[in-house]
């Protein structure tokens, strides 16, 4: 890879307009670090120049050191320092050693500073160069937008993101007995636009094989990547073992990382949805051009708290007015168990929704579907 990462230089400040491919994007996408500054890259493109990407790169964003970028866009989430958290440090929830900032402030920070260490391993294991190969093998990605339009179309009511998910670190294991393709399946069965598959191991349990063995089953919704996308790598992979879609976290990313991975996710065919949680993060991702799904989750990441009043609230007046402009399709995630919630979050705008635990916890997640909805939703 030729992607020159100096890892404490900010970038040129003459590049507004820089070529990349999408094959040494992964590079320059690591996931920037709150401790170190933007990767300066080279701008002359060596692979793949044929899908050559132009990325727009704000004057105001070039330049920066990442921790200013971070700082100006209101992203609290910070990234792992490159020593990581000190020796006294003593475990996930174990927040009360804070101290100048090399311990995880929140759940959140605390879940993105593993995935940048895990995603470090899986790269060594699994290079950019040889996940390619794997990606002539899977079949082409799924219209993750199209399925949920059409299902609204359909029914009248929001098409459904059915989440498979085991555990979360609020909930704890949310079912026992689990398996990920029946489940699947029968939430396909029960009306299911598309489906959302956790691959994080370490706090939701969930795994890439659980992905792949619901592509390799034949499912025919389009499957979300339910990941904490740090780096651009994490895309391929997901499309590798059958994601059609990915989801990027606005706390998380800054702009620039977003406005990239949706490049490389329309290259790769599959839609992004992007989530916000807050006024600063809509405003920020309404600006992003090709944004084209916005997820608003009613959970607060970092404290758990769940409002359904955030989805109304982020779609009022002129926000709503420009999703409307913009034909940007919403989706209300989360803290979402009964008919009322889900004519709740439709009123005030949301066109599909994403829904885990009030579904999974059922004996027949796909028989909960129609009870979520009050009604039968399957064709
Ligand atoms: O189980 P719930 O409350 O229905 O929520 C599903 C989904 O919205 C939630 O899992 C989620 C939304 N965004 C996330 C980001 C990371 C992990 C999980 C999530």
């Amino acid at each position: 890879m030729e992607a020159a990462l100096l890892s404490l230089q900010p970038f040129p400040s003459s590049a507004t307009q820089r070529r990349l491919s999408p094959f040494n994007l992964h590079n320059t996408l690591t996931r920037p670090s709150s401790y170190a500054p933007l990767r300066a890259q080279k701008s002359g493109i060596t692979e793949g120049s044929d899908s050559a990407l132009e990325a727009k790169v704000s004057e105001q964003e070039v330049g920066m050191y990442q921790n200013e970028v971070v700082e100006s866009q209101g992203i609290r989430i910070r990234r792992r320092p490159p020593t990581g958290p000190p020796l006294h440090y003593v475990g996930p929830f174990e927040f009360r050693l804070q101290n100048e900032g090399n311990t995880p402030r929140n759940i959140l920070e605390e879940i993105v500073w593993h995935k940048d260490k895990e995603v470090a391993q899986m790269k060594e294991r699994k290079p950019l160069y040889s996940l390619k190969k794997a990606l002539d093998n899977v079949p082409p990605a799924k219209d993750f937008i199209g399925a949920l339009r059409s299902a609204h179309q359909r029914t009248g009511l929001p098409g459904l993101i059915a989440e498979v998910k085991k555990a979360s670190p609020s909930r704890g294991i949310l079912r026992e007995d689990f398996n990920p393709v029946e489940i699947a399946q029968a939430y396909e069965k029960g009306g299911a636009a598309c489906l959302s598959v956790l691959t994080d191991d370490k706090y939701f349990k969930g795994s890439y094989e659980n992905l792949q063995a619901i592509m390799e089953a034949g499912v025919k919704c389009p499957l979300l990547l339910k990941e904490f996308i740090v780096e651009a790598w994490q895309i391929y992979y997901g499309r590798s073992k059958g994601a059609d879609a990915v989801l990027l976290i606005a706390s998380v990313l800054p702009d620039l990382d977003i406005k990239y991975m949706i490049k490389i996710c329309k290259i790769l065919g599959m839609a992004t949805l992007v989530e916000v949680h807050d006024e600063r993060e809509m405003d920020r991702v309404l600006a992003i051009e090709g944004v084209e799904l916005i997820g608003i989750n009613n959970r607060n990441l970092e404290t758990f708290e769940v409002d359904l009043g955030i989805t109304k609230k982020l779609l009022e007046g002129e926000r709503g007015e420009l999703i409307r402009q913009k034909d940007i399709l919403v989706v209300g995630e989360s803290g979402l168990f009964t008919p009322e919630d889900i004519a709740f979050v439709q009123e005030a705008g949301v066109k599909a929704v994403l829904v885990g635990e009030s579904l999974i916890k059922q004996s027949d997640p796909g028989k909960a579907i129609s009870t979520l909805f009050g009604r039968d939703v399957s064709e």
